[in-house]
């Protein structure tokens, strides 16, 4: 379990980005966080796996609280707490293989680092998270050479072979075109029911968030003014999270 309370960060120059954030998302939750641009959504997700500090309150995952933790413990988190960005930060010039064995990289032993040896074990592991996100057949294509859905299976099977509970995903979909995005978050929707894994995604497709995910946080300047089912989301609470500018956030997408 997520348990945000009284949470609150103000940025380095004084901004206040998170105001009194209290929250608790369950394991094999599916979470969509609306709000318009600006409003603390990236900062919300980003302080669960310490990409950001909080500066007052306190953010527990699992039971541990993340604040106070330190160099390696930070590690140990983040292994547990897969992360998808809009960019799909894979290394062009390699494989779809290679890159989801570099997941197992950090836990390696420093002689195996240095000559690159995979073991047999964690490459058949990569295989099958390939398998998983139906890309087996490009695993021996360089992922410059894949399209951007593909890329971002590749992405996700990186993440996949790391074996996390948790998925952070920072606007997984929005440089895709509307058929692949609808693809990428029906396969972020098979992991969270066939994995039970928790997904906490940015988005500013609201259409598909709603369609997709089974709960909904919307932001608006720093401040959850919505949490419920997403089948709950009326036009009047979208109005709510977006201060009335729905239709010109829409078309910024
Ligand atoms: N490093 C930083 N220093 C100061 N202010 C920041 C920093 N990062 C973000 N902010 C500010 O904090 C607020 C929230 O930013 P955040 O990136 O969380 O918004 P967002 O809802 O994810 O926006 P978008 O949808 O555009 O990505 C914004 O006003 C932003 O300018």
């Amino acid at each position: 379990m997520i348990e945000f309370q009284h949470v609150h960060k103000s940025y380095n120059n004084g901004f206040i980005a998170l105001k009194d954030i209290n929250l608790k998302i369950e394991q094999g939750e599916y979470v969509a966080v609306i709000g318009l641009s600006g409003a603390g959504k990236s900062t919300l997700i980003r302080c669960i796996n310490r990409m950001h500090d909080i500066t007052d309150g306190s953010l527990q995952v699992n039971g541990v609280e993340v604040s106070t933790l330190k160099g390696q413990e930070i590690r140990t988190l983040r292994r547990g707490i897969g992360m998808i960005f809009q960019s799909f930060n894979l290394v062009s010039r390699m494989s779809a293989l290679k890159n989801v064995l570099v997941s197992f990289v950090p836990d390696m032993p420093f002689w195996r680092k240095a000559l690159g040896i995979f073991t047999k074990q964690q490459k058949i592991e990569a295989l099958e998270a390939l398998d998983q996100m139906k890309i087996l057949d490009k695993s021996f294509t360089r992922v410059d050479q894949l399209s951007g859905g593909q890329q971002q299976r590749v992405a996700l099977a990186r993440t996949l072979a790391q074996k996390p509970q948790i998925i952070l995903a920072d606007e997984p979909v929005a440089s895709l075109d509307p058929v692949t995005a609808q693809q990428v978050m029906s396969d972020f929707q098979r992991i969270n029911e066939e994995l039970n894994m928790t997904i906490i995604m940015n988005i500013h497709h609201v259409e598909l968030a709603l369609e997709y995910a089974t709960r909904v946080i919307g932001i608006r300047n720093g401040e959850i003014v919505y949490d419920g089912p997403a089948s709950a989301v009326t036009e009047n609470v979208l109005n709510h999270i977006y201060n009335g500018k729905l239709k010109e956030e829409l078309t910024m997408v």
